[in-house]
This record gives C-alpha cells, structure tokens and sequence, in this order.
C-alpha cells in the first residue's frame, strides 16, 4: 500500500490519521465493503466536511473511525490513529476512556442519542462521573456553562429531552460533547432534522465553537452548500471510497472529479450564476457488486472506454486530490504531448 498523501494539511499537528480503513458489513450474500480504503490525516483545529449522496459509506466511515461500528459492521482492515495511537487495536476500556474526554460524537438525530426518560442535566453528569471523580458543585457549573455556551439557559439542566425543540436538543448534544473539550468531534449530519434557518444557525455556532475552542470536526453532510462556509478541507465519497480531497474553496472554484461537479451542479448557489440544476442520473451502486474499473464510470458523463477496466488512484490535480483516471499522470501528459 502506498503511503497516504499528507501535503494538503498545513503545518499544524497532526490529529488523526486514518490509514488504508475498509469497513465490511456481513450479509446473507456475502460481505457488502462500504468503506473500502481510506486514507486520511486531519490537523489539530482543523474542520474537514465529508460529503456524497446518502449510501457512499459517509456515516459508516465516521463510525469506523469512532469505533462505534455494531455487527453486522466491522473493521475489516486498516488503522486509525488518533494522537498517535490506534483506535482499531484499542480494547473496549481504553476506548471508554478516550470517549468524550479525547474525541466525541454527535449523531444526527439528538432524539434518539438522548435518553428520553432522564433529563438534560443528569445525562451529562453521567457523562461526566464516567472519567472523572467531580464534586456536584464542579459537575453542575460545567454542566451549567457548556449548555450556556451553546446559547441555551441553564434552566433547561432539569428539562428533559421532549421538552425542547428539536434545534435545542441538537446543541444540548453538542454541548454534551464539549464537556471535556475534547480534541476532536465528529458529527453525522447534526443538523439534518432541522428547518433551514436552524440549520445555519447551529452550523455557525458550531464554527464559532471550534475556533474558540479550537477542536478539529469531521462533519458528515450529504448538503455540499452546508459545509461550503464552514470546513477547511471538503472529502468528497462515492461507492465507500474517497474520490476527491482538498481545500474546500478550491473543490468548490474547480471540482476535478465528475461526481464532484455532479454533486455541486445539484445544489443550487446563493451567490452564483443562475444555471439549470442537473444533478447526477442515477443512482450509487451495490456495494456487494461494486462496478469495474471506476466505480463512477456507469454514471460518468465523460466515461472513457478504458474506465470500466482500469481503477484509478487518487491524483494530484494542482492541490487536490481526485481518484479520476483523467488524472492518472501518464493520461495527462499523452494528452499534453498531441
Ligand atoms: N446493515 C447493513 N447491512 C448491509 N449493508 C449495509 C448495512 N448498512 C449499510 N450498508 C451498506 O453500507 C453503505 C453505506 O451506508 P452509509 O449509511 O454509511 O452511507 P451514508 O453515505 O452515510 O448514507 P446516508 O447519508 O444515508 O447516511 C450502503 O450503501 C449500504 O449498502
């Protein structure tokens, strides 16, 4: 396996680093690979959004990286190492320590993550009294400080979860995962249940959070407009594999990947021309059968013969990576040379 490709990330610390990680589902057919070799590093601080049509192996990648993956998933290879250690070899114990301390998680649907019949207050004191002996006094002001730092009343401690809207519940999740201020939060679509306004609100809370308290997020979001303000560096899936990485305004300015410019031609841009909205025909294929060669190929506007038989890696297309084999090198440059 080569060695993954760490040049887009600036001079800040290395976070995280997610190495060759496939992920497999056990199914009556046979096992269905829904994340099938990605390569990642993340820097300290630094806000990566993953984005692709629902089906791409979006979530069960994050999952993978979380160690939170339930049978039928498993990790079927690879490594993640967070600060240097790796996640997959951890044991159940290590990895509960690590949990909302180092890195946390917060899900899309906060109605189903919080627990119904417990209000707000003592769940995070159960969060908290799992990794560290505080007395009531510090548990209640953290506990007080971190919802107020989400813009909701710390009144809302004695509410339960129903009581709130659905906007509310989603930061009181966040605020959850900020009671150690962890290192790293990854998020799964936190905002997807929400109306449009919350929607950007919570986005912009959630950045002004992380510069402030400078944790890295790996935001999922099938929504490229959503993260188009907010991450550092845009991951672009198809098909369980990563087809293009790079800085978010550069994928945005000159998407190098089909898929890529399929996916931003389905939204439409607040700011920018007006254009017909095209999308992409079609629809991600069956994991347990991925299709030959490329597996965009099928749905490819500008398929060329060889792309149902040859599969191609990621290239380095100016300063983004894009797994298209119209920049494998040697194409480029027969191409340069007619
Ligand atoms: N329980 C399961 N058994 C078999 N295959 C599964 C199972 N759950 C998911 N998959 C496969 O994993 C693939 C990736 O699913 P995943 O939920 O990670 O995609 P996603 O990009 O996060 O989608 P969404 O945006 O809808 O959450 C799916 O295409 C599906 O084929």
């Amino acid at each position: 396996m080569s060695e993954p490709m760490t040049v887009l990330n600036s001079d800040r610390e290395i976070l995280l680093e997610v190495r060759d990680l496939r992920v497999e589902y056990a199914t009556q057919n046979g096992p269905v690979e829904a994340v099938a070799g990605v390569d990642l590093t993340l820097a300290k601080g630094e806000f990566l959004g993953v984005v692709g049509e629902s089906g791409c192996g979006k979530s069960t990648m994050l999952f993978g990286i979380a160690q939170l993956l339930n049978p039928p998933a498993t990790v079927s290879g690879g490594e993640v190492l967070f600060k240097g250690e790796n996640l997959v070899a951890m044991t159940a114990k290590s990895l509960n320590a690590l949990r909302w301390r180092d890195f946390s998680v917060v899900m899309q649907s906060a109605m189903n993550a919080l627990n119904p019949v417990h209000s707000i207050g003592r769940q995070f004191k159960d969060a908290i009294k799992a990794h560290a002996r505080w007395p009531e006094s510090q548990i209640k002001a953290r506990s007080a400080e971190v919802l107020e730092l989400v813009g909701i009343d710390p009144v809302h401690l004695k509410s339960f979860p129903h009581q709130l809207s659905g906007g509310m519940r989603q930061r009181a999740m966040i605020a959850m995962a900020l009671l150690f201020t962890p290192d790293l939060i990854v998020m799964d679509e936190p905002t997807s249940a929400l109306d449009v306004v919350a929607q950007r609100s919570l986005m912009a809370q959630i950045k002004e959070l992380q510069k402030q308290l400078g944790f890295a997020v790996i935001f999922v979001t099938h929504d490229m407009s959503l993260v188009s303000h907010f991450s550092d560096r845009l991951m672009v899936m198809y098909a369980g594999q990563v087809v293009e990485l790079g800085g978010t305004r550069a994928v945005f300015d000159a998407p190098a990947h089909p898929y890529s410019r399929g996916l931003l031609d389905a939204f439409p841009s607040i700011r920018g021309e007006v254009k017909r909205l095209t999308g992409i025909p079609g629809a991600p294929p069956n994991l347990g059968r991925p299709p030959s060669g490329c597996r965009f190929h099928p749905r490819c506007p500008v398929a060329m013969e060889r792309c149902s038989v040859d599969v191609p890696e990621l290239y380095l297309v100016d300063s983004v990576q894009a797994r298209c084999l119209l920049h494998e090198p040697a194409a480029v440059s027969v191409e340069v040379e007619s």
